[in-house]
């Protein structure tokens, strides 16, 4: 090749590199968070390894399911979780911590809004109105709620990191005055009895290991008459426990995930009744005529081999902190775990 034809295509190269760089961190700020800001959580750079194999330990031995360890650990290991995802979570599927069945012809940020929106619209929620969000994250649902229904909303999260960034999103949306978030335990919420008019919680009790422990705190801060919507993560009756690739499918999801024990869909409305809620709906969000609930993970493979690279590139360069990679890896290897079929 003539020094000359080299020269262009190496400056092409180059300039097609920058611009992908580019374009992935651009897409990327549109949700609120770029990969050069990718950071633990709270936790310092120089720890990371430590929280992340302490993070690791709690699933040991491959019998000691999270279920096996004392539950009271529970709070402080999902709290290491979320410092160690949150960020890649944000930058890599935005504000909203959670699936939506996908809507034929709509953006997953439209099924998003849709399904955030159907639990305002279930909870009767209005200006005047005060919510509970149970497990709020970085409160993508919070703010949709808030600003669908005019209702004021608090949430509740175990990181304190979360609390931050929600704290901060609520502003940058002019929502504030609405949107309040606090740090603490879902099982021993700092609320007094009967505060709150309406509550829910979106793919966030699964986090806890004894369903009553959360249910039964709801229904205490509940005024009387005050309805409960809940979005669960539940394994199906198709799940067999006696069949291997079905257990280890679901020990990935529960690694990954960092969940103490997956529930069986038929146990969530007993619990509901044993605190003393009344069971008015009971609905699998997942059934035909939706799509798959795991279609936009499994849509988004190519982007996440992109997010990997970026990321090995930013450790190299020291602009993410090291383990930033192996936490990647992990969501990686989770999202094979909930996408894998026969
Ligand atoms: C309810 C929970 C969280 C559910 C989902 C929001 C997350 C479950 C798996 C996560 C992801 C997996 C793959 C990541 C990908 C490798 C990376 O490049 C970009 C982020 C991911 C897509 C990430 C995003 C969030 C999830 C879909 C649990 C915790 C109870
Ligand atoms: C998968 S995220 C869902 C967040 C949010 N509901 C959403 O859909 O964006 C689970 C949330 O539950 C919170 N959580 C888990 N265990 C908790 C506990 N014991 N007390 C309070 N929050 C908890 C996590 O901190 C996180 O914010």
């Amino acid at each position: 090749m003539e020094p000359a034809t080299m020269a262009w295509t190496l400056a092409a190269a180059g300039f097609a590199l920058v611009y992908w760089f580019v374009w992935v961190m651009g897409a990327a700020e549109v949700q609120g968070k770029r990969a050069v800001d990718l950071q633990m959580g709270s936790i310092a750079d120089d720890k990371v390894g430590d929280r992340y194999s302490q993070y690791w330990s709690f699933f040991r031995s491959p019998k000691e399911t999270a279920a096996a360890a004392t539950a009271d650990k529970v709070p402080a290991f999902v709290d290491t979780f979320y410092n160690l995802v949150t960020d890649i979570y944000e930058w890599g599927w935005g504000q909203s911590f959670h699936f939506s069945p996908s809507l034929p012809g709509r953006s997953h940020r439209e099924a998003t809004r849709v399904h955030e929106e159907r639990v305002a619209d279930l909870l009767e929620a209005r200006p005047g109105k005060r919510l509970l969000d149970v497990g709020c994250g970085v409160g993508g649902p919070m703010r949709a709620i808030a600003a669908h229904s005019g209702s004021d909303v608090v949430g509740i999260t175990i990181n304190e990191y979360q609390v931050n960034r929600a704290r901060s999103h609520n502003r940058k949306a002019g929502l504030d005055a609405q949107c309040e978030v606090v740090c603490g335990n879902f099982m021993a919420m700092p609320f007094p009895d009967a505060s709150f008019d309406g509550a829910y919680s979106i793919e966030a009790t699964c986090h806890a290991p004894r369903l009553q422990d959360v249910y039964g705190e709801v229904f205490r801060v509940l005024k009387p008459g005050g309805l409960y919507v809940s979005y669960e993560w539940v394994t199906t009756p198709l799940y067999r426990a006696d069949d291997p690739e079905h257990v280890e499918a679901i020990h990935g999801i529960e690694r990954g995930d960092a969940l103490p024990g997956l529930r069986r869909q038929d146990e969530i409305a007993a619990v509901a009744k044993e605190v003393g809620f009344e069971v008015v709906k009971e609905l699998d969000l997942a059934l035909p005529p939706a799509l798959p609930w795991w279609t936009r993970l499994k849509m988004g493979r190519l982007s996440y081999w992109r997010n990997s690279l970026v990321i090995r590139a930013l450790t190299l360069l020291r602009v993410a902190p090291k383990g930033v990679s192996e936490v990647h890896e992990m969501l990686y290897e989770t999202a094979h775990h909930l996408t894998r079929r026969r």
